[in-house]
Order: structure tokens, then C-alpha cells, then sequence
């Protein structure tokens, strides 16, 4: 069985950054492109949409998560998100090229202040901040354990 803990997210053979969940497909489902230094081109596929030609605000912050990790992930390939938050300006349109511009505010140690802006044109769609955290060496072992330990689910809860 593979060791959870060794997992990284650097860039593939094609030389994307991809997740996880994304490493299969090849491509990322959520429409992040890394461009130049701390830019990203970033599209919501129209199945992100959560109104009427507008991007759903889970998407908004899905995107966030991927460009603020990805800009700290050029240092240090072991990352987890603490907090995020998304400040929603304008609502964001689907299949719409738009630019993210990442930066790193503060590392010390294990702890990264992060923030970006999403940009359409001159004008500001949102904003994210975000505590990220150089993941432990035992992370993911501990979460299995801890996971492991659980009673097995029934069919009243
Ligand atoms: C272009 C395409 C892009 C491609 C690139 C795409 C990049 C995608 C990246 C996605 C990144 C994510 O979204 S990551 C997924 C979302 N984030 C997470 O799952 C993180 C969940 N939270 C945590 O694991 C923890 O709260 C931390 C590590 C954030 C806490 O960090 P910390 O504040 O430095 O504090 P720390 O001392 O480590 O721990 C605080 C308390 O939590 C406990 N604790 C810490 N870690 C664990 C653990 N693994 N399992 C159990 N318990 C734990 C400690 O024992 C302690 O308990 P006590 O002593 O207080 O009792």
C-alpha cells in the first residue's frame, strides 16, 4: 500500500500542476491554468454555473484554493489549507477567460499567509485570503488512524 504522507502535487509529465482528483483526467476540472510567475488564467466551466451565466460561489473559492496552494507549492510540495476566505464583488460569468494574480504575504516555518484577486479586465471579481499550513510529516497517516478508529456506519446514521 502506498505511503499516504509521500504524496506531493508537483507538475506532471505534460508539466501541469494537477490535484489529486485531477491527475487522472490530466486536465483541471476546475478550469486553473497556470500562466506566467504568479498569474493564472482561470475559466468556470458552465457546470460550475450557480445562476443564470454566473459562477456558483463554491467554485469561486475551489479556484482560490488551487491558485493560492499552487503559488505556495513552488516552494514547499506539502500543503494544506487552514482558512480561506472569499470576498464576492461581482458576480463572476461561466466560460469567461479571467486572471488571478497570487501572492505570498508571510512564511515562517510551517505558516503561509496567502491572497489573491480575481480580475476580469480592469474590474475586481473577488478577493481570497488564506492561512495554508507545510503539511506535518504524519498527516495523512494520522488522519487514517484517527479514521480507522471510527465505528463502521449503519443504516440509521
Ligand atoms: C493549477 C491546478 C492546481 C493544482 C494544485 C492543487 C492544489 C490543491 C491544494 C488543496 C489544498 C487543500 O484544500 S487541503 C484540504 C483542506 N484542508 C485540510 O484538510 C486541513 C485540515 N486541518 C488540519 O489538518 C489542521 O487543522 C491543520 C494542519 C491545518 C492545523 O495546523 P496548525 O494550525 O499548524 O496546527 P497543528 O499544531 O498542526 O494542529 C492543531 C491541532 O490539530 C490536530 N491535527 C493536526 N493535523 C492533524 C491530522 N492530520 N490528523 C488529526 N489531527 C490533526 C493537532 O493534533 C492539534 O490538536 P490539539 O493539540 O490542538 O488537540
Amino acid at each position: 500500500m502506498p505511503d499516504s504522507d509521500s504524496f506531493t502535487i508537483e507538475p506532471s509529465s505534460s508539466g501541469r500542476m494537477l490535484c489529486g482528483g485531477c491527475v487522472p483526467d490530466g486536465v483541471c476540472r476546475l478550469g486553473v491554468e497556470p500562466r506566467d510567475g504568479m498569474w493564472f488564467d482561470v475559466t468556470c466551466p458552465r457546470h460550475w454555473q450557480g445562476g443564470p451565466g454566473v459562477a456558483h460561489g463554491g467554485w469561486i473559492a475551489a479556484a482560490f484554493d488551487d491558485v493560492l496552494n499552487t503559488a505556495a507549492l513552488r516552494t514547499e510540495p506539502r500543503m494544506v489549507t487552514k482558512s480561506l476566505s472569499v470576498e464576492y464583488l461581482r458576480p463572476v460569468p461561466v466560460d469567461r477567460k479571467l486572471a488571478v494574480l497570487a501572492r505570498i504575504e508571510r512564511h515562517e516555518g510551517r505558516e503561509w499567509t496567502v491572497s489573491a484577486r480575481m480580475t476580469l479586465g480592469a474590474d475586481t471579481l473577488a478577493t481570497a485570503h488564506a492561512e495554508l499550513r507545510t503539511r506535518r510529516p504524519d498527516h495523512y497517516s494520522r488522519h487514517e488512524h484517527w479514521l480507522a478508529g471510527l465505528p463502521l456506519p449503519t443504516n440509521e446514521n
